[in-house]
């Protein structure tokens, strides 16, 4: 299982973190990367843990004052990059621009959306994997995995009848290790989760948690 930490804009110690998440890394099959601000990605990289990046745009070198470039991004040390996340949705046409900047750059990409009909339109583009997120339950405490078990599972549906080559997550109050459990038992080969581990009083123990079942 794929377990992605989207640290999003969240006060947290981004670098704490990414030891964190180094050291739980080195004690279980599943694969920790974390997602920081674009302004804390060589930092967390240099952490030694897997990086991405929470967007890029859909842009080459050149006039793009205040645009997220998907070269500096590697650059910075970032092996990845999210597209499309609730929090920062995008145009069709800037998803696939993205998509196609962030392989130009060797990103690995995932594409987010809110449920499986876009899940299927964003497979479409071919990302490397898509993330079904119902906007509703980030940030919640309730597990999409638990509250809409339905759309985690038509999600993978949707994606496997465009592109099997594209794998599915999921996102949204995902965080403990028995909701990761459940989202795999849904076909869910990994998961988006924040607040989980950003928030914590002790995201160390909470990734451990997380992994601990895997
Ligand atoms: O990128 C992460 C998702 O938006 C899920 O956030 P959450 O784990 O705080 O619900």
């Amino acid at each position: 299982m794929f377990v992605l930490v989207n640290l999003k804009t969240y006060p947290c110690d981004s670098v704490a973190v990414a030891q964190a998440a180094a050291e739980v890394d080195e004690t279980t099959d599943a694969r920790i990367a974390v997602a920081p601000q674009a302004a804390h990605l060589e930092a967390v990289a240099e952490t030694g843990v897997e990086t991405w990046a929470q967007h890029v745009d859909p842009i080459e070198y050149g006039s793009n004052t205040g645009h997220t470039l998907a070269e500096s991004v590697a650059d910075a040390g970032a092996a990845g990059t999210l597209i499309n996340h609730s929090e920062h949705r995008l145009t069709l046409d800037a998803i696939d621009g993205s998509v196609r900047a962030a392989e130009r750059a060797g990103l690995e990409t995932v594409v987010c959306a809110n449920n499986p009909a876009q899940i299927g339109a964003a497979a479409a583009l071919g990302p490397d994997a898509v993330a079904v997120e119902p906007p509703e339950l980030i940030g919640s405490g309730t597990p999409v995995s638990q509250a809409d078990p339905d759309i985690v599972s038509d999600a993978v549906e949707a994606a496997a009848a465009v592109d099997s080559d594209v794998t599915v997550l999921c996102g949204a109050g995902i965080s403990t290790g028995d909701d990761v459990v459940a989202a795999g038992e849904l076909g869910s080969k990994g998961v988006l989760l924040a607040s989980g581990v950003a928030k914590a009083d002790d995201p160390a123990a909470a990734l451990a948690d997380l992994v601990e079942p895997l």
